[in-house]
């Protein structure tokens, strides 16, 4: 990808832009009637360490690693929650209204990239809450989300 092509993070708005969604998704959760029970008792940095996750996935800093998480420890974090698809589903549907909320980039190259990794993200998560699931691999690499098809930001 040529330099003049942003990352995702950047045509987001950096770092700043992800802890902006990530603090408005947290603070409606507890009002939430399908999400709230799921994330009673949660870590109070919660909201900041999917920030720092998503904008690494999203090929901003990589603070998430560089602070000793990887993609195995994300895994992990989901282990034994027997996460139901109702339940995927309105962690989905509820961060793309924040997005909207926050004023993310609502371009079509943008928000398809960005649903694609929050479908994959999301459906993994699942799938390893669930009782059977393998190992978290620890050398797994944490995803590295470009803009696909679309190549990039229209931009003019
Ligand atoms: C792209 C999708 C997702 C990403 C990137 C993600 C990311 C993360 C991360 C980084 C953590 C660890 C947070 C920490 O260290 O404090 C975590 C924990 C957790 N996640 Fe997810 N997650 C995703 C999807 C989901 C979904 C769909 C659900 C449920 C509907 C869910 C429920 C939880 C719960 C309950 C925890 C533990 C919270 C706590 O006790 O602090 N996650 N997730």
């Amino acid at each position: 990808m040529s330099n003049d092509i942003p990352t995702l993070a950047q045509w987001a708005g950096g770092p700043e832009a992800f802890e902006r969604l990530t603090a408005a998704f947290y603070a409606k959760v507890p009002e939430h009637p399908v999400l709230a029970p799921v994330f009673a008792g949660m870590n109070p940095n919660h909201a900041r360490h999917v920030a720092a996750f998503l904008t690494e996935v999203f090929g901003g800093p990589k603070a998430y690693t560089e602070s000793g998480g990887s993609h195995a420890h994300m895994v992990a974090h989901h282990f034994n929650r027997h996460l139901t698809e109702t339940q995927r589903r309105a962690w989905v549907a509820l961060m793309l209204d924040t997005a909207d909320e926050v004023g993310l980039p609502d371009d079509p190259e943008f928000r398809a990239a960005f649903v694609g990794y929050l479908e994959w993200g999301t459906r993994l998560a699942k799938i390893n809450s669930q009782d059977g699931a393998a190992p978290a691999d620890p050398s797994a690499p944490m995803p590295a989300w470009n803009w696909g098809p679309p190549g990039g930001p229209w931009q003019g």
